[in-house]
């Protein structure tokens, strides 16, 4: 089983730079909006969740079409729903930004519904050094493309990790599909 499924060129560079626009209105706009990830050794990096920035339904839409098409094609998975917002995350160089490896299955009432992550690379790959996505399937490490507007998605339980970044900034934005347990 491929775990590992890509689409290439999912978002135009112009649409990833108005995403990356759109996100950096609201983090300079309004403070409250902005998520910073407490606990550093797991991951640094600034939040904003994409529910929150008006202008943004046309992204949810394209990713909902590629999302069930992933589905047919690839993993069949129980998919009831998409429970949390999407978010974009900025893993910036001069904070040493990264996330360790983890699973997105969480505790809570809804991050344990997690099935399908959904990465969508905003930055041009030029544009920072290091911030590699790496997905631990099993005993052998993919790394996701880099390529800007490319969308990568795996099984929420599968072990990821985002490297850090050197130099630059990484824009990247999640989403998760949520369903029944697996049975
Ligand atoms: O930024 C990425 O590429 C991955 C983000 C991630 O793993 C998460 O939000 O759970
Ligand atoms: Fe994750």
């Amino acid at each position: 089983m491929t775990v590992l499924y890509s689409v290439p060129e999912a978002f135009s560079p112009g649409e990833c730079d108005r995403i990356i626009a759109a996100i950096t209105v609201v983090r300079s706009k309004d403070a409250m909006l902005v998520g910073q990830t407490k606990d550093h050794t797991l991951r640094t990096a600034k939040l904003v969740w994409v529910d929150d920035v008006d202008g943004l339904d046309w992204v949810m839409n394209r990713l909902i079409e590629i999302v069930r098409k992933s589905n047919v094609d690839q993993f069949d998975f129980d998919l009831r729903e998409f429970a949390e917002s999407p978010q974009v995350a900025s893993y910036n160089a001069s904070d040493n930004g990264h996330f360790a490896w983890h699973s997105d299955i969480g505790d809570g009432p809804v991050a344990r519904k997690r099935k399908l992550t959904l990465v969508l690379q905003l930055s041009l790959p030029s544009s920072y050094d290091g911030g590699d996505l790496e997905i631990m399937p099993s005993a052998q490490v993919l790394s996701a493309s880099r390529a800007q507007g490319c969308v990568s998605i795996f099984p929420s339980f599968a072990l990821h990790q985002v490297v850090p970044v050197h130099s630059g900034v990484r824009h990247s934005l999640t989403l998760w599909a949520h369903g029944p347990a697996f049975r």
